[in-house]
């Protein structure tokens, strides 16, 4: 199914049969990849007395109780709520859901023992390209994203100026496969998260950042749509299912 987008000037268009995930499938596994020190995803039947809300066990239904936490246990999108006293909705905030998007890919460099991605990396991957959207995938790229313990592993982050760079740009969507923009014991000054959302001057009420995409190496660099989905939850952030479309020229 094709489908022909006016994007300002241009005529674009992508294959609607043609989906690319970069979610992460949440599962109740230890193996769930996981982040913020919190137990695993729960995922079990409801229980009265002796029924057990599963088919397998007599009942005519399975009926399942999630527990989990979007932060911490696959692919979510969160905004400005996520680091401010008012808790902002992303549910009410994000209300539009297709962006032109491009796909980067960045090895973090080292600075101070860190593993950090530099404004000067971003700005050589986006040149002067305009997008609604930036998905950035790090290096190494395999599949152990799907199920990494992220806890106390310190992992690669964005530097303050590499965020204030893309809120200049205009970007209004960052994706990311790493679990947080910013680093992960940084005594709550979320540099990142701060710089992106400009918390200092006018909310960017409208931005997101979603964590924990997984983007397959099959998935080259370049312009997609961008399809960002997300669960229905009044709260700073929830569960999301970004898709790209790649943009057939
Ligand atoms: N860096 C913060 C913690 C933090 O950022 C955080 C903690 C729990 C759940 C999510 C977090 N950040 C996500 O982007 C700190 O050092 O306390």
């Amino acid at each position: 199914m094709l489908a022909t987008i006016q994007y300002n000037s241009r005529k674009l268009q992508i294959d609607l049969s043609k989906p690319l995930d970069i979610s992460i499938p949440l599962r109740a596994s230890k193996s769930n990849v996981n982040a913020w020190y919190v137990d695993p995803p729960k995922i079990e039947p409801v229980k009265d007395g002796e029924w057990v809300a599963t088919v397998k066990d007599g009942a005519c239904i399975n009926f399942n109780d999630i527990y989990f936490n979007p932060h911490a246990h696959g692919t979510h999108t969160e905004c400005v709520g996520h680091i401010t006293e008012k808790v902002y909705s992303i549910n009410e905030n994000l209300k539009e859901f297709f962006f032109l998007a491009e796909v980067i890919t960045v090895a973090p460099e080292r600075l101070n023992g860190d593993s950090v991605i530099s404004k000067k990396q971003i700005q050589f991957a986006i040149g002067n390209k305009k997008r609604d959207a930036i998905v950035i995938r790090t290096i190494p790229n395999t599949k152990e994203k799907l199920s990494a313990q992220y806890s106390h592993t310190n992992p690669p982050y964005l530097l303050k100026d590499a965020a204030i760079y893309l809120r200049e740009k205009g970007v209004k969507h960052l994706l990311i496969d790493l679990p947080s923009v910013d680093k992960e014991k940084d005594d709550c000054q979320l540099l990142a998260h701060n710089a992106f959302w400009n918390t200092k001057g006018k909310l960017r009420l409208d931005a997101t950042i979603t964590e924990l995409i997984f983007v397959p190496n099959t998935v080259e660099d370049g312009e997609y749509f961008l399809n960002l989905q997300i669960a229905p939850f009044e709260n700073d952030a929830t569960p999301s299912k970004p898709i790209l479309y790649k943009i057939i020229e």
